[in-house]
């Protein structure tokens, strides 16, 4: 009888349960979106039962559609949206109050205090992120100010917090585990990426008790079985876990030090897996814990930005440019250039490598010409200068010169967008066969871990490029391009 792994990847918009064999292919995918609650300008909240519900619902329509047996999995393997933070009763599971998205800007205030009392160099070094609302931390200090009587109930251990993953390993084992991955701790502001635990110096400032956190488990390995109600009367184990970009660096088989991958979906985020020694970034980067494998830690260094593919999403939803986000490609090439035109898309300000919240989004060099055509392609090109922002960054960070980027998500479907990647990197892009790869580097996580693979050099083995892009562009209209980016970038900052 055949064996499958199934992969979970909760992400921002929408919850994907994926079905992989042994050769990595995918043998059914189901996919739900969940409503977002925006309760005030620039909060993001999501309902954790419905991201629950979400769940449940993939897991049904994977295994109905597809004709696998609960019997038949061999593994589940979970992935995430990282850093959204929520707390729930351990008593009842009720959350106590919606998971703060990680596009939730709602700590600002909290943030600014904390920098102003001059915390951020401990933050930093402790935990390789800069004090930002993105981050987890701030957003548990919220909910335990906000929520009456809150603080009380967490210190006696009435409450636990999780990320997504805790959250969605708690309900699968029906209540019985509490864990996250060495990936997802390192995302939260209060785990001490160095010594590989929870601060105690940084859960004082953040006024944090210890009792509400999970246990920090491998990214590979067996946290629980599936509590048989939940999955058809099977007990399955839950074998991986990973955050969503760690998950993606995984499954683009970034196994080695140096090696780059970039994800394309409603934000952009390039990790290099930097080996056993964290690199700490002086260029705007952050520092990771990439996973947690066979008894070792891997660091990653990570450049985060805020909006990539939905800037995609505003053109087709909020300008009615188009109907669908793929028809961006062909009015894209329809022009030979933007005649001029810069697209900087700092909806929500902007993350790696600049960090800065107050900035807004900016169009410059319009004139009696500027087309449809050359907006359109000027917002496409966005994603690729924003990406270089980061490389550029990285390979001051890492001394050394990156040589090749595998890509994945969404818009990497979008295939001027990838050779102008290419082009205006300098470096060959790699689009793999497979491109749901932060599922299927959770499904190869929980598959080391219940031996279904036994090894990286068999995963290896299975991973396969469908596209090289090759840089093509003359160095001096390279250079040319995006100094005018930039200087887009620096009057769009300048503007608040
Ligand atoms: N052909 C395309 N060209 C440009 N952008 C695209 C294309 N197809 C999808 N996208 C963008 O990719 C994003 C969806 O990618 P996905 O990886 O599913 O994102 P997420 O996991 O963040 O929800 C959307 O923001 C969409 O606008
Ligand atoms: O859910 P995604 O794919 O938008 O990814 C979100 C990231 O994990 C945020 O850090």
């Amino acid at each position: 009888m055949n064996e499958y792994i199934l992969a979970l990847d909760q992400g921002t918009t929408s919850t994907r349960a994926i079905l992989f064999n042994k050769q990595g292919e995918i043998v059914h995918s189901a996919q739900r979106e969940f409503p977002q609650y925006f309760p005030r300008p620039g909060w993001v909240e999501h309902n954790p039962n419905e991201i629950w519900g979400s769940v449940l619902a993939v897991i049904a329509s994977c295994l109905s559609e597809s004709g696998v047996k609960p019997g038949q999995v061999a593994g589940i393997g979970i992935t995430n949206q990282r850093e959204t933070a929520l707390i729930w009763e351990k008593e009842s599971g009720n959350h106590i109050y919606n998971a703060v998205v990680w596009q939730s800007r709602q700590t600002a205030d909290i943030c600014e205090e904390l920098k102003a009392a001059g915390y951020d160099s401990i933050f930093q070094q402790k935990t390789g992120l800069l004090i930002d609302p993105y981050f987890s931390g701030t957003k548990v200090k919220w909910i335990l100010d906000h929520v009456e009587g809150a603080r009380d109930r967490a210190e006696k251990g009435e409450l636990l917090f999780g990320t997504i993953d805790s959250w969605l390993i708690w309900k699968l084992t029906g209540g019985k585990v509490h864990v996250t991955d060495y990936s997802n701790a390192s995302r939260t502001l209060m785990y001490n990426i160095h010594q590989l635990c929870w601060d105690d110096e940084l859960l004082d400032l953040l006024d944090v008790p210890k009792a509400i956190l999970p246990e920090v488990r491998a990214s590979s390995e067996v946290y629980g079985y599936t509590a048989s109600y939940h999955f058809f009367g099977h007990e399955v184990p839950i074998a991986g876990a990973a955050g969503d970009q760690q998950a993606a660096l995984f499954g683009q088989n970034c196994f080695e030090q140096g090696m780059v991958k970039t994800t394309y979906g409603t934000g952009c985020f390039m990790l290099m897996n930097t080996g056993a020694k964290p690199v700490s970034s002086e260029h705007g980067l952050i520092t990771s814990i990439a996973w947690g494998l066979h008894g070792k830690i891997e660091y990653a260094l990570e450049g985060s930005i805020f909006v990539s593919g939905s800037a995609i999403q505003w053109l087709r939803d909020g300008l009615r440019m188009f109907r669908e986000a793929k028809d961006s490609e062909r009015y894209a090439e329809r022009v030979d250039s933007t005649a001029g035109v810069y697209v900087v898309p700092a909806f929500v300000g902007l993350g790696s490598p600049y960090w800065d919240s107050e900035v807004r989004g900016a169009i410059f060099g319009l004139t009696r010409g500027t087309s449809k055509e050359h907006f359109i392609r000027a917002t496409l090109e966005s994603l690729a200068y924003q990406t270089k922002d980061i490389l550029v960054a990285m390979e001051k960070d890492c001394g050394y010169e990156v040589n090749t980027m595998r890509v994945d998500g969404g818009a990497v479907s979008n295939t001027f967008l990838m050779a102008f990647q290419s082009d205006i990197l300098n470096v060959p892009v790699e689009r793999p066969a497979v491109r749901e790869t932060t599922a299927l580097g959770a499904a190869y996580l929980a598959g080391l871990a219940v031996g279904y693979w036994g090894d990286l050099d068999e995963i290896r083995r299975i991973w396969t490029v469908e596209r090289r892009f090759m840089p093509t562009m003359a160095e001096p209209d390279r250079e040319l391009l995006y100094n005018g980016w930039k200087k887009a970038v620096y009057a769009a900052m300048s503007f608040k």
